[in-house]
């Protein structure tokens, strides 16, 4: 048995190193059950403060560790992060100016479908970014959403197609209304474009005075400037609805960046963003990517 009262506190002595302040000091990926609004997020989280004093061993990572525990208290919130960024710093005084957290996880939220009275469960991944420096505090959201954008090109392409395919097919004939419908719903459709599932990066900054965390509005402006978010549950019916978006919502890459842009150009509490899309085409065997940003450097 360790008969000793004392234990050896490596990370309070001088380093015999020569001065050198750190930029970030901390740990990465530590486990924490936490709450955006109801929804549970299993989060990992990297906390760490700056080590100013160049000439401190170490840091004190249980105090950071021990204050993560105040976010679980409540639903993550700007006052929240705030609080236990204040808490990393007060418990590192004379070492420390500047906190970090950073949060990533699944956000699993219920989506309805487009027609049926249906609806599943769809995880965003989603990032937020904390820090508490001289210069106040900041905060980041980042999110993910998944869509689907048919080309605009292969649209087109398709169509020409389906008009040389009406020329030959009716041009020995008179038009006749019932002929072509039922033409229209046979053969006369003989090429479709296509289309990619596709992702979209948004991140935003929030001012430092923001008292919520604006994820929703974030997805839902981005998921209506879209018009194409993969779906949950789907019947035929909303199958045939989705068909109909995406022919009402042809994309390039450019395209899409541009209406989530415009969205979050209009949306108010924000102080800059970034954004970046990717299609994963299925005519290539690599991406269509755009990215845009605004009040970002
Ligand atoms: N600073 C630092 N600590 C580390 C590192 N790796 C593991 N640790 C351990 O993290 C543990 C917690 O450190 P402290 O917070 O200083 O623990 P403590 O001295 O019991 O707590 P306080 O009395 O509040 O200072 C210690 O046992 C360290 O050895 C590292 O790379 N840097």
């Amino acid at each position: 048995m360790n008969r000793q009262t004392t234990l050896p506190d490596i990370a309070a002595q001088r380093s015999t190193q020569p001065a050198a302040p750190l930029d970030w000091v901390g740990m990465r990926g530590i486990a924490l059950p936490l709450r955006l609004g109801e929804q549970p997020i299993n989060a990992q989280v990297d906390a760490g403060v700056s080590l100013d004093d160049g000439q401190a061993r170490g840091i004190h990572m249980s105090r950071l560790y021990l204050a993560l525990a105040d976010l679980q208290l409540e639903p993550l919130s700007p006052a929240t992060l705030r609080r236990v960024l204040e808490d990393f710093l007060r418990s590192h005084q004379g070492l420390s100016h500047c906190a970090h957290l950073e949060l990533r996880g699944d956000w699993l939220i219920p989506r309805p479908a487009l027609i049926s009275p249906l609806a599943g469960y769809k995880a965003y991944p989603l990032t937020l970014s904390a820090r508490l420096d001289p210069a106040g505090f900041h905060l980041e959201l980042g999110l993910r959403l998944d869509y689907s954008s048919t080309c605009p090109c292969s649209a087109a392409l398709a169509r020409q197609l389906i008009q040389q395919r009406f020329a030959d097919d009716f041009a020995d004939r008179p038009l006749d209304y019932d002929a072509l419908h039922a033409w229209l719903g046979s053969t006369g459709i003989v090429a479709t474009p296509h289309s990619q599932r596709s992702e979209a990066h948004i991140r935003v900054r929030l001012p430092s005075e923001a008292n919520s965390l604006p994820f929703l509005a974030l997805l839902d402006g981005a998921e209506a400037a879209l018009g194409t978010a993969v779906q949950t549950a789907v019947k035929r019916a909303d199958e045939q609805a989705f068909a109909l978006a995406n022919g009402q919502n042809l994309m390039f890459c450019e395209d899409a960046a541009r209406r989530v842009h415009q969205a979050l150009l209009a949306m108010p509490g924000i102080n800059g963003f970034h954004i970046q899309v990717t299609h994963a085409e299925s005519l290539h065997a690599h991406d269509a990517v755009a990215s845009t940003s605004h009040c970002w450097c």
